[in-house]
């Protein structure tokens, strides 16, 4: 039993994390089939991080609410590449030319939490205000790509987006445009209603999926730097966003923020930016926080897409 539940949890690790499935998706579903008989033969022996316990009965009657010890910070924004420059200038002058910068995909999803205690899943919550979300536990272990224990027994609070990818989002309003239903207006929409079901059955049918990008992390983690952040999480378990790129100049940043902006449309899942962090953790910190978001981030948000219709030209009679 523990063996079909390691090999499984291995083969979702593989396909979601690393994105190098070993395995096709009939041997999983077969060997999936297997534990879900062992276990219906020998339900004392059925464990808390087998993938058969993603999707719950419980119904929520509502969220309980979370408070979060590190709140969670939002982010200052930028329209140009002018008042981009300008704050990179900024931090150049605190710590010189050659301050590291890490690029990062803005996924146009919501931020979760997602707290684990000796490496297993014990919470997930909504942002909320920043200080306080909603506790959406059992939604979140529907979420395949979201480990249920991690490869280390950490104490570890990680932080990301939850997001629709564009292909599940155009299929889900399909579906509900047949059935007659209200479709979503956007992934971003659909994520946030699909995630806040008070049924975990409902949201484990929405395909939603994670990128992981932060976190309260242990002093031992021997983490100090976003970069190395980001390379540690898929050796954890954790999924994170492919796209990051570390910068060491103004013009290598906005290479960089050129290139999203060309490739972004064919991206699998909606962006509404990119992310510019100073990379250093000590460097985060001397440059410290405003009262929501810290010195050392900055959004460059992508002008509004062009409105889809175009208003024809309108005929002025005289
Ligand atoms: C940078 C940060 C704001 C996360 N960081 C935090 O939320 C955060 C929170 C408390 C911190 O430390 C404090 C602890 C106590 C008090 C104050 C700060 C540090 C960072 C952020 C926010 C949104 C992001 C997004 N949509 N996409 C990407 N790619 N990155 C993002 N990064």
């Amino acid at each position: 039993m523990v063996e079909l539940v390691d090999q499984l949890n291995h083969y979702a690790h593989e396909y979601y994390v690393l994105d190098q499935p070993s395995v096709s998706d009939d041997l999983y579903d077969k060997t999936y089939r297997q534990l879900e008989e062992l276990e219906a033969s020998h339900p004392e022996l059925i464990q808390s991080d087998s993938p058969t316990q993603r999707v719950g009965d419980v119904l929520n009657e509502k969220f309980d609410k979370v408070h979060f010890d590190h709140p969670m910070l939002s982010l200052g924004d930028v329209f140009s590449q002018e008042e981009l420059m300008t704050w990179v200038d900024g931090v150049q002058k605190e710590f010189g030319p050659d301050t590291e910068f890490v690029c990062e995909m803005k996924i146009d999803g919501l931020s979760v939490s997602l707290l684990y205690q000796d490496g297993s899943l014990v919470r997930g919550a909504t942002r909320g205000d920043g200080n306080t979300g909603e506790n959406i536990t059992n939604n979140i272990k529907t979420i395949s790509s979201i480990p249920l224990r991690l490869q280390e027994p950490l104490n570890v609070e990680v932080r990301g987006e939850i997001y629709m990818p564009k292909a599940s989002f155009a299929k889900l309003n399909e579906e509900r445009e047949a059935a007659g239903l209200a479709t979503f207006a956007n992934p971003r929409n659909s994520a946030a209603g699909s995630v806040r079901q008070l049924d975990p059955k409902v949201t484990a049918k929405r395909n939603l999926n994670v990128f992981l990008y932060t976190g309260v992390l242990p002093a031992d983690a021997g983490v100090n730097s976003q970069a190395e952040l980001l390379t540690s999480y898929p050796q954890w378990g954790l999924r994170v966003n492919p796209e990051f790129k570390l910068t060491h100049s103004k013009e290598e940043i906005w290479d960089y923020v050129e290139h999203v902006s060309q490739v972004r449309h064919d991206l699998a899942y909606d962006i509404d930016g990119i992310v510019i962090k100073v990379n250093d953790f000590d460097q985060q910190e001397e440059l410290g926080y405003t009262v929501k978001a810290p010195r050392w981030a900055i959004a460059y948000k992508f002008p509004a897409e062009q409105a889809k219709t175009t208003i024809r030209d309108i005929e002025w009679t005289v």
